[in-house]
């Protein structure tokens, strides 16, 4: 029902790329050392972050949603995730099997922000810092890295149209005239790999961020981003994107051990990071 919902609700507000930014920077929050965070809908509460304030749209989005179907027992956790995974198919994207039973509020929806330290999103990240804040996550493969970053395919924001340096003031804000559309690829509402044939580019869009340049500077990096750009069935393909048959070869050695409610975390988990294939 709410999977429906949302297939009606995102192509018709044009929300495709703000929910598959918010469900991304729930998961993002994930830290594997202590094994806390991760998609718990924690991120309805930062979204005052000045880094991310455009988020909070993603959040109410969601919540009309939530209240239309009278959704009281979907945590926000797998809300914003299967926002996520909507926003991939209806851009024309991938298919993605969508685990569900993350529990509301207190079994598993967090009721914390967050903090700032948690925060993923700045776009100045060098290749290193990137490899640090992936890590983070449990995720140190490069081609998981390059595979992930690929969401921003669907990068559409407006920008004030203001001489560099100026910030406008007051009013400005709200006149729609005043603002450029900025965007990474030509078509950011269909999912597809041209994020890593802009990137190649030599026209490529001067608009993008350092992060993104980042993974084409970085030989370890680009070698995935040619990859990609060059086969989209292997930006497609899990077994040759996110290193997933390696995961699920974990997952499944650790599944015969564990029980149902642990088997069921771990797929949860292992969705999070592989919500974009
Ligand atoms: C270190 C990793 C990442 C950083 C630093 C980062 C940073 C950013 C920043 C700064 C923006 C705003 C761009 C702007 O308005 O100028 C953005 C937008 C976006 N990001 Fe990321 N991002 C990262 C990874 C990801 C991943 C893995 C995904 C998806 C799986 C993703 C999906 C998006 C989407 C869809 C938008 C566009 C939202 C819109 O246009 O409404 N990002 N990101």
């Amino acid at each position: 029902m709410a999977r429906r919902e949302l297939g009606y609700f995102i192509p018709k507000n044009k929300c495709a790329p703000l929910m598959l930014q918010l469900a991304w920077n729930d998961a993002a929050t994930y830290d594997a050392k202590n094994r806390c965070g991760g998609p718990n809908g924690s991120i309805r509460f930062m979204t005052k972050h000045e880094a991310i304030k455009e988020l909070e749209k993603a959040v109410q989005y969601c919540e009309i949603v939530k209240v239309k179907l009278k959704l009281k027992k979907v945590s926000y956790a797998d809300l914003y995730q299967l926002a996520g995974v909507v926003a991939v198919e209806v851009t024309q994207g991938p298919t993605i099997d969508f685990v569900p039973g993350r529990r509301v509020y207190p079994m598993c929806d967090s009721d914390k922000c967050p903090g700032v330290q948690r925060l993923f999103l700045n776009g100045e990240e060098d290749a290193r810092s990137l490899r640090r804040k992936f890590s983070f996550m449990g995720l140190s493969e490069e081609r998981d890295i390059v595979v992930l970053c690929g969401g921003h395919t669907l990068i559409r924001t407006m920008y004030p149209k203001v001489p560099m340096g100026e910030t406008p003031k007051g009013e400005t804000h709200k006149d729609r005239s005043k603002f450029e559309e900025r965007k990474w690829t030509k078509d950011p509402l269909k999912f597809d790999n041209s994020y890593f044939k802009e990137l190649l580019s030599k026209s490529a869009s001067f608009t993008m961020l350092p992060m993104d340049y980042a993974l084409v500077e970085d030989q370890d990096f680009r070698h995935y981003v040619e990859r990609y750009a060059k086969k989209p069935v292997l930006y497609y393909d899990s077994k040759h994107s996110i290193s997933q048959e390696r995961k699920l070869r974990t997952v499944a050695a650790k599944i015969h051990t564990r029980k149902f409610k642990e088997k069921r975390e771990i797929l949860q988990k292992l969705q999070a990071v592989m919500i974009v294939q």
